[in-house]
Protein backbone atom coordinates (compact mmCIF):
# COMPACT_ATOMS: atom_id res chain seq x y z
CA UNK A 1 0.00 0.00 0.00
CA UNK A 2 1.70 3.47 -1.07
CA UNK A 3 2.43 5.98 1.88
CA UNK A 4 -0.22 9.07 2.40
CA UNK A 5 1.03 12.33 1.89
CA UNK A 6 -1.29 14.94 2.85
CA UNK A 7 -1.23 18.64 0.69
CA UNK A 8 -2.81 21.76 2.24
CA UNK A 9 -3.07 24.04 -0.42
CA UNK A 10 -5.50 26.85 -0.84
CA UNK A 11 -4.33 27.59 -4.40
CA UNK A 12 -6.26 24.66 -6.14
CA UNK A 13 -4.12 24.77 -9.39
CA UNK A 14 -0.59 24.52 -7.31
CA UNK A 15 -2.22 22.31 -4.96
CA UNK A 16 -3.56 19.43 -7.86
CA UNK A 17 0.31 20.02 -9.47
CA UNK A 18 1.98 18.96 -5.80
CA UNK A 19 -0.59 16.09 -5.90
CA UNK A 20 0.37 15.10 -9.10
CA UNK A 21 3.88 15.71 -8.33
CA UNK A 22 3.86 13.26 -5.16
CA UNK A 23 1.35 10.60 -7.03
CA UNK A 24 4.21 10.19 -9.62
CA UNK A 25 7.06 9.32 -6.88
CA UNK A 26 4.51 6.65 -5.50
CA UNK A 27 2.50 8.51 -2.94
CA UNK A 28 -0.98 8.60 -2.48
CA UNK A 29 -1.45 12.55 -2.49
CA UNK A 30 -4.30 13.54 -0.91
CA UNK A 31 -5.17 17.41 -0.93
CA UNK A 32 -6.97 19.69 1.56
CA UNK A 33 -7.65 23.34 0.84
CA UNK A 34 -7.89 25.04 4.22
CA UNK A 35 -7.12 24.08 7.85
CA UNK A 36 -10.42 23.01 8.98
CA UNK A 37 -10.68 20.29 5.83
CA UNK A 38 -6.89 19.46 6.97
CA UNK A 39 -8.74 18.74 10.26
CA UNK A 40 -11.01 16.78 9.74
CA UNK A 41 -9.42 14.63 7.63
CA UNK A 42 -6.55 14.55 10.73
CA UNK A 43 -9.02 14.19 13.58
CA UNK A 44 -12.50 12.97 12.71
CA UNK A 45 -11.17 10.50 9.49
CA UNK A 46 -8.34 9.43 11.05
CA UNK A 47 -6.06 10.08 8.02
CA UNK A 48 -2.74 9.63 9.25
CA UNK A 49 -0.03 10.73 6.42
CA UNK A 50 3.41 9.84 6.69
CA UNK A 51 4.23 13.42 5.57
CA UNK A 52 2.07 16.73 5.30
CA UNK A 53 2.88 19.55 2.80
CA UNK A 54 1.49 22.71 3.73
CA UNK A 55 1.42 25.90 2.91
CA UNK A 56 1.77 28.28 6.20
CA UNK A 57 -1.02 31.16 5.81
CA UNK A 58 -4.65 29.89 4.60
CA UNK A 59 -7.33 31.47 4.65
CA UNK A 60 -9.05 29.81 7.89
CA UNK A 61 -5.57 31.04 9.61
CA UNK A 62 -2.30 29.49 10.51
CA UNK A 63 -0.93 26.14 9.44
CA UNK A 64 1.39 26.00 12.91
CA UNK A 65 -1.51 26.28 15.03
CA UNK A 66 -2.98 22.68 13.46
CA UNK A 67 0.49 21.35 13.92
CA UNK A 68 0.42 22.51 17.51
CA UNK A 69 -2.61 20.68 18.04
CA UNK A 70 -1.66 17.64 16.13
CA UNK A 71 1.07 17.21 18.87
CA UNK A 72 -0.86 17.86 21.40
CA UNK A 73 -2.65 14.83 20.58
CA UNK A 74 0.25 12.74 19.68
CA UNK A 75 -0.56 11.81 16.07
CA UNK A 76 2.65 10.90 14.29
CA UNK A 77 4.27 12.02 10.56
CA UNK A 78 6.59 14.83 9.54
CA UNK A 79 5.45 17.99 8.89
CA UNK A 80 6.84 20.46 5.71
CA UNK A 81 6.10 23.89 5.47
CA UNK A 82 5.79 26.17 2.04
CA UNK A 83 5.61 29.64 1.92
CA UNK A 84 5.90 32.77 0.01
CA UNK A 85 6.77 35.09 3.07
CA UNK A 86 8.79 33.20 5.36
CA UNK A 87 9.58 35.46 8.60
CA UNK A 88 12.01 34.10 11.34
CA UNK A 89 9.89 34.04 13.68
CA UNK A 90 7.60 31.29 11.67
CA UNK A 91 10.47 29.52 11.10
CA UNK A 92 11.82 29.52 14.90
CA UNK A 93 7.78 28.27 16.17
CA UNK A 94 7.85 25.13 13.29
CA UNK A 95 10.96 24.06 14.11
CA UNK A 96 9.81 23.85 17.50
CA UNK A 97 6.95 22.42 16.78
CA UNK A 98 9.51 19.72 15.27
CA UNK A 99 8.65 20.49 11.78
CA UNK A 100 10.88 18.74 9.76
CA UNK A 101 11.73 21.48 7.02
CA UNK A 102 10.83 25.25 6.33
CA UNK A 103 10.99 26.02 2.21
CA UNK A 104 10.30 29.16 0.36
CA UNK A 105 7.97 29.45 -2.33
CA UNK A 106 8.32 28.63 -5.23
CA UNK A 107 10.26 25.58 -4.56
CA UNK A 108 12.19 23.42 -7.54
CA UNK A 109 10.34 20.71 -7.79
CA UNK A 110 13.17 18.38 -7.39
CA UNK A 111 14.72 19.83 -4.25
CA UNK A 112 11.01 19.30 -3.09
CA UNK A 113 11.12 15.81 -4.05
CA UNK A 114 14.58 15.31 -1.85
CA UNK A 115 13.41 17.07 1.04
CA UNK A 116 10.67 14.47 1.28
CA UNK A 117 12.18 11.85 1.06
CA UNK A 118 14.10 12.92 4.13
CA UNK A 119 10.54 13.30 5.57
CA UNK A 120 9.11 9.93 5.06
CA UNK A 121 12.41 8.16 5.83
CA UNK A 122 12.05 9.84 9.14
CA UNK A 123 8.51 9.43 9.79
CA UNK A 124 8.65 6.09 9.00
CA UNK A 125 11.66 5.44 11.45
CA UNK A 126 9.45 7.00 13.76
CA UNK A 127 6.13 4.85 13.21
CA UNK A 128 8.38 2.03 13.73
CA UNK A 129 9.28 2.66 16.72
CA UNK A 130 6.07 3.72 17.57
CA UNK A 131 4.39 0.39 16.65
CA UNK A 132 7.15 -1.73 18.36
CA UNK A 133 6.15 0.05 21.94
CA UNK A 134 2.72 -0.39 21.48
CA UNK A 135 3.40 -3.75 20.50
CA UNK A 136 5.40 -4.29 24.12
CA UNK A 137 2.53 -2.37 25.86
CA UNK A 138 -0.11 -4.93 24.39
CA UNK A 139 2.03 -8.28 25.47
CA UNK A 140 3.71 -6.91 28.12
CA UNK A 141 3.60 -9.54 31.25
CA UNK A 142 0.34 -7.98 32.90
CA UNK A 143 -1.58 -8.61 29.83
CA UNK A 144 -1.72 -12.42 31.02
CA UNK A 145 -4.60 -11.73 33.00
CA UNK A 146 -5.79 -13.56 36.32
CA UNK A 147 -6.39 -13.14 39.92
CA UNK A 148 -5.61 -16.68 40.44
CA UNK A 149 -2.55 -17.76 42.03
CA UNK A 150 -2.09 -20.16 39.15
CA UNK A 151 -2.31 -16.65 36.37
CA UNK A 152 -0.41 -14.24 38.89
CA UNK A 153 2.71 -17.24 38.87
CA UNK A 154 2.60 -17.43 35.24
CA UNK A 155 2.95 -13.77 34.88
CA UNK A 156 5.95 -13.55 37.26
CA UNK A 157 7.38 -16.26 35.82
CA UNK A 158 7.25 -14.11 32.30
CA UNK A 159 8.38 -11.18 33.90
CA UNK A 160 11.83 -12.89 34.77
CA UNK A 161 12.26 -14.88 32.00
CA UNK A 162 11.99 -11.88 29.85
CA UNK A 163 15.12 -10.58 31.55
CA UNK A 164 17.02 -13.36 30.94
CA UNK A 165 18.86 -14.19 27.35
CA UNK A 166 17.43 -18.05 27.52
CA UNK A 167 17.66 -20.16 24.59
CA UNK A 168 15.09 -22.60 24.89
CA UNK A 169 12.07 -22.93 27.10
CA UNK A 170 8.95 -25.29 27.42
CA UNK A 171 5.48 -23.88 28.14
CA UNK A 172 2.50 -26.85 28.09
CA UNK A 173 -1.25 -26.36 28.60
CA UNK A 174 -4.19 -27.27 27.16
CA UNK A 175 -5.71 -25.73 23.54
CA UNK A 176 -6.80 -21.95 24.13
CA UNK A 177 -5.03 -21.64 27.73
CA UNK A 178 -2.78 -18.92 26.77
CA UNK A 179 0.81 -20.81 25.42
CA UNK A 180 0.99 -18.50 22.46
CA UNK A 181 -0.40 -15.25 24.45
CA UNK A 182 2.27 -16.08 26.99
CA UNK A 183 5.47 -16.61 23.94
CA UNK A 184 4.30 -13.57 22.27
CA UNK A 185 4.89 -11.64 25.98
CA UNK A 186 8.20 -13.23 26.34
CA UNK A 187 9.04 -12.06 22.76
CA UNK A 188 7.74 -8.51 22.76
CA UNK A 189 9.08 -7.71 26.26
CA UNK A 190 12.34 -9.85 26.25
CA UNK A 191 15.87 -8.55 25.01
CA UNK A 192 14.92 -9.71 21.34
CA UNK A 193 11.87 -7.39 21.10
CA UNK A 194 13.61 -5.87 18.18
CA UNK A 195 14.20 -8.97 16.29
CA UNK A 196 11.68 -10.67 14.34
CA UNK A 197 8.73 -13.43 15.84
CA UNK A 198 8.09 -16.71 13.73
CA UNK A 199 5.23 -18.45 14.64
CA UNK A 200 4.63 -22.20 13.74
CA UNK A 201 2.25 -24.57 14.41
CA UNK A 202 3.98 -27.64 13.80
CA UNK A 203 0.87 -29.72 13.23
CA UNK A 204 -0.02 -27.71 10.51
CA UNK A 205 2.94 -27.96 8.28
CA UNK A 206 2.56 -30.45 6.07
CA UNK A 207 4.73 -33.28 6.51
CA UNK A 208 6.66 -34.15 3.10
CA UNK A 209 7.52 -30.02 3.40
CA UNK A 210 7.76 -29.85 7.14
CA UNK A 211 12.41 -29.81 6.71
CA UNK A 212 12.34 -27.55 3.93
CA UNK A 213 9.88 -25.66 5.95
CA UNK A 214 11.52 -25.11 8.64
CA UNK A 215 15.24 -25.24 7.38
CA UNK A 216 14.99 -23.77 3.78
CA UNK A 217 16.24 -25.69 0.56
CA UNK A 218 18.42 -24.95 -2.04
CA UNK A 219 17.20 -24.67 -5.62
CA UNK A 220 16.23 -27.85 -7.26
CA UNK A 221 17.00 -29.86 -4.41
CA UNK A 222 13.37 -32.14 -4.46
CA UNK A 223 10.66 -31.59 -6.49
CA UNK A 224 8.61 -28.68 -6.82
CA UNK A 225 12.02 -26.47 -5.19
CA UNK A 226 12.19 -24.21 -7.97
CA UNK A 227 14.74 -21.45 -6.22
CA UNK A 228 16.71 -21.37 -3.24
CA UNK A 229 14.48 -20.42 -0.15
CA UNK A 230 15.09 -19.32 3.33
CA UNK A 231 13.32 -21.35 5.68
CA UNK A 232 11.41 -20.79 9.26
CA UNK A 233 14.21 -20.95 11.63
CA UNK A 234 16.74 -18.88 9.64
CA UNK A 235 13.43 -16.28 9.12
CA UNK A 236 13.99 -16.02 13.01
CA UNK A 237 17.92 -15.03 12.99
CA UNK A 238 18.00 -12.57 15.94
CA UNK A 239 14.31 -13.08 17.11
CA UNK A 240 12.42 -15.59 18.44
CA UNK A 241 11.05 -19.19 16.59
CA UNK A 242 7.75 -20.13 18.52
CA UNK A 243 6.79 -23.47 17.91
CA UNK A 244 3.53 -24.66 18.31
CA UNK A 245 2.55 -28.48 18.87
CA UNK A 246 5.93 -29.35 18.58
CA UNK A 247 4.98 -33.04 20.00
CA UNK A 248 3.87 -33.29 16.18
CA UNK A 249 7.62 -32.64 14.97
CA UNK A 250 9.14 -36.04 13.58
CA UNK A 251 12.33 -37.40 15.35
CA UNK A 252 14.72 -36.58 12.32
CA UNK A 253 13.50 -32.93 12.51
CA UNK A 254 13.82 -32.97 16.02
CA UNK A 255 17.42 -33.63 15.61
CA UNK A 256 18.38 -31.00 13.28
CA UNK A 257 16.33 -28.71 15.66
CA UNK A 258 18.46 -29.76 18.98
CA UNK A 259 21.33 -28.86 16.82
CA UNK A 260 20.30 -25.53 15.92
CA UNK A 261 20.06 -24.88 19.39
CA UNK A 262 23.17 -26.17 20.63
CA UNK A 263 25.92 -25.42 17.92
CA UNK A 264 23.45 -22.45 16.25
CA UNK A 265 23.77 -24.62 12.79
CA UNK A 266 21.61 -25.18 10.39
CA UNK A 267 21.78 -27.27 6.84
CA UNK A 268 19.04 -26.17 4.04
CA UNK A 269 17.71 -29.14 2.50
CA UNK A 270 20.01 -29.82 -0.17
CA UNK A 271 22.87 -27.62 0.99
CA UNK A 272 26.43 -28.33 1.25
CA UNK A 273 27.45 -25.56 3.71
CA UNK A 274 26.33 -24.94 7.40
CA UNK A 275 24.90 -21.73 8.09
CA UNK A 276 24.45 -19.77 11.55
CA UNK A 277 21.50 -19.05 13.24
CA UNK A 278 21.02 -17.55 16.27
CA UNK A 279 17.74 -18.16 17.65
CA UNK A 280 15.56 -18.52 21.19
CA UNK A 281 13.47 -21.07 20.58
CA UNK A 282 9.75 -21.32 22.49
CA UNK A 283 8.18 -24.03 21.87
CA UNK A 284 4.37 -25.19 23.32
CA UNK A 285 2.62 -28.24 23.69
CA UNK A 286 -0.98 -29.45 24.90
CA UNK A 287 0.57 -33.39 25.16
CA UNK A 288 2.52 -34.78 28.04
CA UNK A 289 5.36 -35.18 26.32
CA UNK A 290 7.60 -36.67 28.83
CA UNK A 291 4.94 -39.82 27.71
CA UNK A 292 5.96 -38.94 24.22
CA UNK A 293 9.67 -39.89 25.27
CA UNK A 294 8.98 -42.96 27.55
CA UNK A 295 7.28 -44.08 24.05
CA UNK A 296 10.47 -43.35 22.26
CA UNK A 297 8.22 -40.82 19.82
CA UNK A 298 10.17 -37.89 21.23
CA UNK A 299 13.98 -37.56 21.68
CA UNK A 300 15.09 -37.00 25.34
CA UNK A 301 17.70 -34.61 24.38
CA UNK A 302 15.53 -32.17 23.05
CA UNK A 303 13.08 -32.41 25.38
CA UNK A 304 15.55 -31.88 28.33
CA UNK A 305 17.45 -28.77 26.16
CA UNK A 306 13.69 -27.18 25.96
CA UNK A 307 13.28 -28.35 29.45
CA UNK A 308 15.13 -26.16 31.74
CA UNK A 309 12.57 -23.28 31.78
CA UNK A 310 9.10 -24.45 31.77
CA UNK A 311 5.89 -22.62 32.16
CA UNK A 312 3.10 -24.70 32.60
CA UNK A 313 -0.78 -23.18 32.20
CA UNK A 314 -3.24 -24.59 33.81
CA UNK A 315 -6.89 -25.20 32.42
CA UNK A 316 -9.59 -22.32 33.23
CA UNK A 317 -11.72 -24.47 34.74
CA UNK A 318 -9.22 -24.83 37.92
CA UNK A 319 -9.22 -21.06 38.05
CA UNK A 320 -12.68 -19.64 37.38
CA UNK A 321 -11.59 -17.35 39.82
CA UNK A 322 -9.41 -15.40 36.70
CA UNK A 323 -12.91 -14.74 35.01
CA UNK A 324 -13.93 -12.48 36.61
CA UNK A 325 -10.99 -10.34 35.63
CA UNK A 326 -10.69 -11.71 31.68
CA UNK A 327 -14.71 -10.79 31.14
CA UNK A 328 -14.79 -7.25 31.75
CA UNK A 329 -11.02 -6.71 29.93
CA UNK A 330 -13.05 -8.61 26.71
CA UNK A 331 -16.30 -7.38 27.33
CA UNK A 332 -14.58 -3.88 26.73
CA UNK A 333 -12.60 -5.00 24.05
CA UNK A 334 -15.55 -5.85 21.95
CA UNK A 335 -17.06 -2.96 22.70
CA UNK A 336 -14.32 -1.00 20.98
CA UNK A 337 -14.59 -3.63 17.61
CA UNK A 338 -18.33 -3.20 17.37
CA UNK A 339 -19.53 -0.26 18.76
CA UNK A 340 -21.59 -1.47 21.26
CA UNK A 341 -21.97 -0.22 24.99
CA UNK A 342 -22.86 -3.55 27.41
CA UNK A 343 -22.05 -2.17 30.67
CA UNK A 344 -23.54 -4.66 32.87
CA UNK A 345 -23.34 -8.66 33.70
CA UNK A 346 -26.23 -10.18 35.30
CA UNK A 347 -25.38 -12.62 38.27
CA UNK A 348 -27.09 -15.00 36.48
CA UNK A 349 -24.94 -14.45 33.50
CA UNK A 350 -21.87 -14.93 35.80
CA UNK A 351 -23.50 -17.93 37.73
CA UNK A 352 -23.38 -19.69 34.58
CA UNK A 353 -19.87 -18.62 33.17
CA UNK A 354 -18.75 -20.18 36.55
CA UNK A 355 -20.42 -23.21 36.81
CA UNK A 356 -18.99 -24.24 33.17
CA UNK A 357 -15.93 -26.50 32.82
CA UNK A 358 -14.65 -24.54 29.86
CA UNK A 359 -12.76 -27.31 27.73
CA UNK A 360 -11.98 -24.52 25.00
CA UNK A 361 -10.54 -22.18 28.08
CA UNK A 362 -9.91 -18.98 27.14
CA UNK A 363 -10.22 -18.78 24.00
CA UNK A 364 -14.11 -20.33 24.14
CA UNK A 365 -14.22 -17.50 26.86
CA UNK A 366 -13.58 -15.17 24.01
CA UNK A 367 -15.54 -16.43 21.46
CA UNK A 368 -18.59 -16.95 24.13
CA UNK A 369 -17.75 -13.42 24.31
CA UNK A 370 -17.89 -11.61 21.04
CA UNK A 371 -20.76 -13.60 20.33
CA UNK A 372 -22.54 -11.75 23.24
CA UNK A 373 -21.70 -8.38 22.87
CA UNK A 374 -22.25 -8.53 18.74
CA UNK A 375 -25.67 -9.92 19.53
CA UNK A 376 -26.98 -7.69 22.19
CA UNK A 377 -29.52 -5.41 21.92
CA UNK A 378 -28.87 -3.00 24.51
CA UNK A 379 -26.35 -3.11 27.74
CA UNK A 380 -26.92 -5.74 29.16
CA UNK A 381 -25.00 -8.68 28.66
CA UNK A 382 -27.30 -11.23 26.64
CA UNK A 383 -27.74 -14.25 28.90
CA UNK A 384 -29.65 -15.90 26.27
CA UNK A 385 -26.26 -16.20 23.48
CA UNK A 386 -24.47 -17.84 26.00
CA UNK A 387 -25.28 -21.16 24.77
CA UNK A 388 -23.27 -23.12 27.93
CA UNK A 389 -24.46 -26.62 28.73
CA UNK A 390 -26.53 -26.87 25.52
CA UNK A 391 -26.79 -30.19 24.51
CA UNK A 392 -24.71 -29.86 21.59
CA UNK A 393 -23.94 -26.57 20.24
CA UNK A 394 -26.63 -25.88 17.78
CA UNK A 395 -25.72 -28.15 14.96
CA UNK A 396 -28.88 -30.74 13.83
CA UNK A 397 -28.48 -33.14 11.03
CA UNK A 398 -30.57 -32.85 8.10
CA UNK A 399 -33.42 -36.07 7.60
CA UNK A 400 -32.93 -38.06 4.49
CA UNK A 401 -34.47 -36.66 1.92
CA UNK A 402 -35.37 -37.64 -2.12
CA UNK A 403 -32.77 -35.11 -3.04
CA UNK A 404 -30.00 -36.43 -0.15
CA UNK A 405 -30.72 -40.06 0.37
CA UNK A 406 -27.93 -41.04 2.78
CA UNK A 407 -29.32 -38.10 4.79
CA UNK A 408 -25.69 -36.80 4.64
CA UNK A 409 -25.79 -33.35 5.05
CA UNK A 410 -25.20 -30.88 8.83
CA UNK A 411 -27.13 -27.97 9.22
CA UNK A 412 -25.83 -25.08 10.96
CA UNK A 413 -27.32 -22.16 12.00
CA UNK A 414 -25.70 -18.59 10.55
CA UNK A 415 -27.39 -16.45 13.13
CA UNK A 416 -24.65 -15.81 15.12
CA UNK A 417 -25.40 -18.11 17.43
CA UNK A 418 -22.42 -20.62 16.96
CA UNK A 419 -18.61 -18.57 16.16
CA UNK A 420 -16.28 -20.33 12.85
CA UNK A 421 -14.78 -22.59 15.59
CA UNK A 422 -17.78 -24.18 17.43
CA UNK A 423 -19.10 -24.63 13.23
CA UNK A 424 -15.45 -26.24 12.86
CA UNK A 425 -15.59 -28.41 15.83
CA UNK A 426 -19.72 -29.43 15.29
CA UNK A 427 -18.66 -30.70 11.55
CA UNK A 428 -15.72 -32.34 12.86
CA UNK A 429 -17.64 -34.26 15.18
CA UNK A 430 -20.17 -35.04 13.48
CA UNK A 431 -17.94 -36.80 10.37
CA UNK A 432 -16.07 -38.13 13.20
CA UNK A 433 -18.83 -40.23 13.93
CA UNK A 434 -20.39 -40.90 11.37
CA UNK A 435 -16.67 -42.41 9.86
CA UNK A 436 -16.53 -44.73 13.63
CA UNK A 437 -14.11 -42.25 14.90
CA UNK A 438 -11.34 -43.38 11.99
CA UNK A 439 -9.02 -40.17 11.67
CA UNK A 440 -7.66 -41.56 8.08
CA UNK A 441 -11.30 -42.02 6.67
CA UNK A 442 -12.82 -38.83 8.10
CA UNK A 443 -9.47 -37.21 6.43
CA UNK A 444 -10.19 -38.58 3.43
CA UNK A 445 -13.87 -37.94 3.52
CA UNK A 446 -13.00 -33.84 4.41
CA UNK A 447 -10.01 -34.07 1.67
CA UNK A 448 -7.86 -32.99 4.44
CA UNK A 449 -4.25 -34.67 5.64
CA UNK A 450 -4.21 -36.91 8.83
CA UNK A 451 -1.92 -34.43 10.63
CA UNK A 452 -4.04 -31.02 10.15
CA UNK A 453 -7.44 -33.19 11.37
CA UNK A 454 -5.44 -34.77 14.32
CA UNK A 455 -4.49 -31.13 15.05
CA UNK A 456 -8.20 -30.22 15.27
CA UNK A 457 -8.95 -33.33 17.15
CA UNK A 458 -6.88 -32.42 19.75
CA UNK A 459 -7.30 -28.75 19.62
CA UNK A 460 -11.16 -29.56 19.98
CA UNK A 461 -10.82 -32.62 22.13
CA UNK A 462 -12.74 -34.92 20.15
CA UNK A 463 -13.10 -38.63 19.97
CA UNK A 464 -11.14 -40.78 18.03
CA UNK A 465 -10.40 -44.27 18.23
CA UNK A 466 -7.01 -44.34 16.57
N1 LIG B 1 -4.57 -15.02 30.77
C1 LIG B 1 -5.02 -14.46 29.62
N2 LIG B 1 -5.25 -13.13 29.57
C2 LIG B 1 -5.73 -12.56 28.45
N3 LIG B 1 -6.00 -13.23 27.31
C3 LIG B 1 -5.78 -14.55 27.31
C4 LIG B 1 -5.27 -15.23 28.45
N4 LIG B 1 -5.13 -16.53 28.13
C5 LIG B 1 -5.53 -16.67 26.85
N5 LIG B 1 -5.92 -15.48 26.36
C6 LIG B 1 -6.45 -15.23 25.00
O1 LIG B 1 -7.18 -16.40 24.62
C7 LIG B 1 -6.94 -16.72 23.25
C8 LIG B 1 -6.36 -18.12 23.15
O2 LIG B 1 -5.06 -18.13 23.73
P1 LIG B 1 -3.79 -18.77 22.99
O3 LIG B 1 -3.96 -18.75 21.50
O4 LIG B 1 -2.57 -18.13 23.55
O5 LIG B 1 -3.95 -20.27 23.49
P2 LIG B 1 -3.01 -21.53 23.22
O6 LIG B 1 -2.81 -22.16 24.54
O7 LIG B 1 -1.78 -21.11 22.48
O8 LIG B 1 -3.95 -22.43 22.31
P3 LIG B 1 -3.54 -23.58 21.19
O9 LIG B 1 -2.84 -24.67 21.97
O10 LIG B 1 -4.85 -24.04 20.66
O11 LIG B 1 -2.67 -22.91 20.19
C9 LIG B 1 -6.00 -15.65 22.72
O12 LIG B 1 -6.80 -14.64 22.12
C10 LIG B 1 -5.33 -15.11 23.97
O13 LIG B 1 -4.89 -13.77 23.79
Amino acid sequence: MADTLLVIEDERLLGAELCAEMASGGWDAVQAFDLAEAERMLFERNLEPLVVLSDMSLPDGNALDLLEKVRRRGIGGEWIFLTAYGGVPESVRALKLGAFDFLEKPCELERLQIVVAGARRSARAQRRLRDEEQRGNRYAPESFIGRSRAASEARDMLSRLSRVPFSGLLISGETGTGKGLAARILHHSGPRASGPLIEVNCAALPRELMEAELFGHEAGSFTGAKGRRRGLVEQANGGTLFLDELGELELELQAKLLKAIEDHRIRRVGGDRELEVDIQIIAATNQVLEQRVAEGAFRADLYHRLAVFRLEVPALRTRKEDIEDLLPVLIEEFNARSGQRIERVPPSVWQRLKSYDWPGNVRELRNLVERCVLLADGPVFPERWLHLGDPSPAAATEPASGANPEGNRLCLPVDGSMSLDEMERAILDEVLRRNAENVSQTARVLGTTREKLRYRVQKYGLKVSD
